[in-house]
C-alpha cells in the first residue's frame, strides 16, 4: 500500500513566481493497483510522481508505504524500491554501455556495485530469456550499444531494467509518450504482461485516453492539484474515452478556455 497523506507543495515559494500546486492532496494506492492517471497540463502528475519517488521535497504532509513513513527517505533509496520508466527512452538506460552492461546494472541494483559478478555465465542465460520475452531480437545483441538502439526498444529494455528486482511500484511516466503510435501500443502490451505477471502495483500517468481506459483497475483525473475523478474495478471499466473528453471540456470551460 501506498499513502500519500495531507500532501502540501508549493513551488517557487516566496518569490513572484510562487504557485501552490498541492493543498492537502490525499492518495492511497492498495497492493497490486494498476493505476491510469491522466489529466490536464500542469494538473501536478508528475509532481504527484516526484513526491512519491522523493524527487521532491514537500512542505507538509506524509508518504507511507504500508505502515513505514518513507518521507524523509532520500530518493536515491527509495528506488531501491520503485522502478520508473520516464517519457525519455534514454533516461532509463546508460547509452554507451552494452545490452549485457545494462542488465548487469539492472541486476545490481540496491547491491553494492559489482558488475562482474551480474555477468556471470548463469545470469547471462537469465538475461538472454528476459529480453527474449520483449520479442525484439535484443537477447542475440548483448554486445551492441544501448545508445544505438531504436527509441522503442529501448523503452523496452527500460522497462524490463526497471522490474527486474523485487519492487514495491512501478511509476511510469508518460512512458510511450514519445514513442509512435505502433510501437506505443507494443509498449503498453509489453507494460500490461510485465505488470500481471509480477504483480507489480503500478501508477501510470499517461495523456493516452484511450491507454487510460484500457488499462489498469482505477483510473484518477487530475485537475488543479486534485483527484477530480477516482474510478475503481467495475466503475472504471465502464469508463469510456467520451467521458473523459466530457469531463476535459467541462474543465476547459470552468477555466473559461
Ligand atoms: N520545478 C518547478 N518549479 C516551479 N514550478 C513547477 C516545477 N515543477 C512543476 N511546476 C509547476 O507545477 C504545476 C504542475 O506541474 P506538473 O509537471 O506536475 O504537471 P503535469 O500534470 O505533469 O503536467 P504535464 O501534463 O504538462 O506534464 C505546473 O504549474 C508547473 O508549472
Amino acid at each position: 500500500m501506498l499513502e500519500l497523506k495531507d500532501i502540501h507543495k508549493v513551488y517557487s515559494a516566496g518569490t513572484i513566481n510562487e504557485s501552490c500546486l498541492f493543498q492537502g492532496f490525499n492518495l492511497r494506492i492498495e497492493k497490486g493497483e494498476f493505476v491510469s492517471v491522466v489529466g490536464s497540463n500542469g494538473s501536478g502528475k508528475t509532481s504527484m510522481l516526484n513526491i512519491i519517488c522523493g524527487s521532491i521535497d514537500i512542505d507538509q504532509g506524509q508518504i507511507f508505504v504500508g505502515d513505514k513513513d518513507i518521507t524523509d527517505i532520500k530518493e536515491h533509496f527509495r528506488y531501491n524500491k520503485i522502478g520508473r520508466v520516464y517519457q525519455n527512452p534514454a533516461m532509463g538506460t546508460c547509452p554507451t554501455m552494452t545490452i549485457l552492461e545494462n542488465m548487469s546494472l539492472a541486476d545490481n541494483k540496491g547491491k553494492s556495485f559489482n558488475l562482474r559478478m551480474g555477468t556471470n555465465k548463469s545470469r547471462i542465460e537469465y538475461y538472454k530469456e528476459s529480453l527474449s520475452q520483449l520479442g525484439l531480437g535484443l537477447e542475440d545483441r548483448l554486445n551492441t550499444q544501448v545508445g544505438t538502439l531504436s527509441g522503442g526498444q529501448r523503452q523496452a529494455m527500460a522497462l524490463l531494467m526497471s522490474t527486474m528486482t523485487p519492487i514495491d511500484f512501478l511509476v511510469l511516466d508518460e512512458h510511450t509518450a514519445a514513442l509512435d503510435p505502433k510501437t506505443a501500443e507494443k509498449i503498453m502490451e509489453l507494460t500490461d504482461k510485465i505488470v500481471h505477471e509480477k504483480h507489480l502495483t503500478t501508477i501510470m500517468v499517461t495523456h493516452n485516453l484511450r491507454y487510460a481506459v484500457k488499462y489498469g483497475n482505477r483510473l484518477l483525473m487530475m485537475h488543479q492539484g486534485e483527484a477530480i475523478l477516482d474510478k475503481k474495478n467495475a466503475e472504471k471499466s465502464k469508463l469510456k474515452v467520451d467521458d473523459l473528453l466530457g469531463l476535459f471540456s467541462q474543465i476547459s470551460v470552468e477555466l473559461g478556455n
